[in-house]
């Protein structure tokens, strides 16, 4: 028998905040975040490699379990009302993920799914209250594009309440502004954003001057990464 939605247990790396939503649709806006642990990907800028990265990382020593009970307790005992679910992938769980966000989204938060694209959310994911922010890789990630580009789960998630985010290298960024065309034409997100990769305010900064009219030219937005510039890369915000 599977076990009860409340005490199925999930592989966290953290649980933080409220902080500052930093990227994308809610920049600013207070949020709490949960962190999942492993990821089907291997960037090679991830900024977060201790979710998945076994050659540099002890996996274990960064991985609590906590029940869908206990995350939803925590959340609600914090007014906030957004609370992003992150990774690694978070989708890889999302068996066990359904139970979570039904809590929060019964308990009044809103959530936000940050995910890489590459799986399509169930059915029982989606709906009210939950939205999907979608972050394709592209070829500056390292990853194969057979391995990073799913068409199937992009239709899926196009479907359901999503908006895109690139992520943009300065050094790959008229390959990646090319790659993004083309994917956004094929799969017509309501909503894209161009979003400079980096881990120091300096090199985000960089790429926000860089992107800012390839953005305006093609109607999309643009997000800097609102924590890296107040706080670092710091874990826990
Ligand atoms: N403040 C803050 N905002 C974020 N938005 C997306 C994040 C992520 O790691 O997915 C993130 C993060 O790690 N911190
Ligand atoms: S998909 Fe995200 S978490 Fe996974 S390796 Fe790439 S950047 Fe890191
Ligand atoms: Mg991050």
């Amino acid at each position: 028998m599977p076990p009860a939605a409340d005490t199925a247990r999930l592989l966290v790396t953290e649980t933080f905040g409220p902080t500052l939503q930093g990227e994308g649709p809610n920049l600013g806006e207070p949020a709490l975040f949960i962190r999942l642990s492993r990821c089907n990907l291997t960037c090679q800028w991830c900024d977060e490699p201790h979710t998945w990265d076994t050659s540099r990382f002890d996996l274990q020593e960064h991985t609590r379990t906590h029940t869908v009970r206990e995350l939803s307790r925590w959340a609600q005992t914090h007014p906030t009302e957004l609370v992003v679910i992150t990774g690694g992938e978070p989708l890889l769980h999302q068996q066990q993920l359904v139970g979570l966000v039904d809590a929060l989204v019964a308990g009044g938060k809103r959530v936000e799914i940050e995910t890489n694209g590459t799986i399509a959310p169930l059915p029982e994911i989606r709906g009210d209250g939950v939205r999907f922010n979608v972050s394709p890789k592209l070829a500056s990630s390292g990853v194969s594009r057979s391995r990073r580009y799913r068409p199937e789960a992009l239709s899926a998630l196009v479907e359901a309440d999503s908006i895109c985010k690139f992520v943009v290298t300065t050094a790959h960024r008229d390959a990646d502004l090319a790659e993004a065309d083309q994917l956004v034409t094929e799969h017509p997100f309501r909503q894209v954003w161009l979003m400079p990769e980096g881990i120091t305010e300096p090199v985000v900064r960089t790429g926000l001057r860089l992107l800012a009219d390839h953005a305006l030219v093609r109607g999309w937005s643009l997000t800097p990464r609102l924590h890296v510039t107040i706080w670092g890369n710091q874990h826990g915000h």
